[in-house]
């Protein structure tokens, strides 16, 4: 593997509001490296998008990267500028979100607006530009793309309108793009084929592909690596295969179980109890202790977290020691 293009270490993010000062996000570790495609897994709440929204250097008002580092195409994106983020964000970085229509612009044919992101950045002639849209559509399987480039987006399907977003995100050729739920607004088989282009785009442009859900149904068939996280941290980060056949963390068991298996009947689908602590009101010890069907009470005791081998993290201090193996309850 190439040197990663996207490198988070150690990151801490801060809301800072009532009722004080508290970490939603704590400890993350993940590296995208160029042609690798990794999934960032977990429920609603678990930090995800501010995880994402932090490496674009766009975290909302009152959120604080506190601690940690982000560095992408090599350069510190904590400390980067406006000017510096905006170049990062289409050269180094391309960025796909679940609505399409809440990132295009509706005044613009999709076509100007892909060629503007190349006009800005690489300092293309309109022409050229519009040519390179029109090939960049085409790319990502626009039919009749010299037409539709002149469209608006509100002319366009949805899934239309999401391979636009990926055309623009990968306009100024960027090392890797983040997609942050790129399908979940989607039709099944929409979301099929929207995650098959990411899939062809990673293969032959070698891109790496952060793409974040909350769907590990997804992730088994698009992703080589799986970082899972729950209340802000991460709780394992494995490839896809050790993921999938031998998960070591019981929240990554329990997000498995839940998972719809074909061919199996709807009540062998196993919910996972209780709901993701709230960034304030956190259990002392393993977050997911309370929600954990192997939870003992030293689980209540400081965490350590412990790397179990070279490439298989797990934050669960009793699956590190050998004290717990997975499937011994149900
Ligand atoms: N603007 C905000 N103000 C206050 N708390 C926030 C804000 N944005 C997120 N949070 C809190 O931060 C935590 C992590 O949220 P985040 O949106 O990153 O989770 P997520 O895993 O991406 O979930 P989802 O899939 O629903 O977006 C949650 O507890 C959430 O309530």
């Amino acid at each position: 593997m190439t040197d990663p293009v996207l490198s988070v270490r150690g990151l801490v993010i801060d809301f800072t509001g009532r009722p004080g000062r508290r970490a939603l996000v704590q400890d993350v570790d993940f590296d995208v490296s160029r042609g690798q495609s990794v999934a960032l897994i977990g429920e609603s709440g678990c930090g995800k998008t501010l995880t994402s929204l932090a490496v674009l250097g766009l975290l909302p008002p009152r959120m604080r990267v506190s601690a940690g580092s982000i560095t992408l195409g090599g350069v510190d994106v904590l400390s980067a500028g406006e000017r510096t983020l905006r170049g990062l964000r289409g050269r180094t970085i391309g960025a796909i979100f679940q609505e399409p229509m809440s990132s295009l612009n509706p005044t613009m044919t999709v076509g100007d607006q892909i060629g503007e992101s190349r006009r800005m950045h690489l300092g293309e002639s309109r022409r050229t530009a519009r040519a390179r849209a029109v090939e960049l559509l085409d790319r990502v399987g626009i039919p009749n793309a010299a037409t539709r480039a002149r469209a608006y987006p509100h002319e366009m399907s949805g899934g239309m309108q999401q391979r636009v977003m990926i055309a623009a995100a990968i306009a100024c050729e960027p090392a890797v793009v983040l997609a942050d739920e790129p399908t979940t607004a989607l039709d099944a088989t929409v979301q099929a084929d929207i995650l098959t282009l990411l899939e062809d785009l990673r293969r032959d442009l070698g891109l790496g592909v952060l793409l974040v859900t909350h769907d590990l149904g997804v992730v088994a068939d698009f992703c080589a690596d799986v970082v899972v996280m729950y209340a802000g941290h991460v709780v394992e980060r494995a490839s896809a295969k050790k993921l999938f056949h031998a998960p070591r963390h019981p929240y990554t068991e329990a997000l498995l179980r839940a998972v719809p298996q074909a061919g199996h009947a709807r009540t062998t689908l196993n919910v996972i109890p209780g709901r993701v602590p709230a960034g304030g009101a956190l259990p002392t010890g393993c977050r997911f202790r309370p929600r954990c069907s192997y939870a003992e009470p030293c689980c209540a005791e400081p965490q350590l977290g412990a790397v179990n081998d070279d490439a298989h993290f797990t934050f669960c201090d009793r699956v590190a020691a050998g004290e717990l193996v997975l499937g011994s309850r149900s």
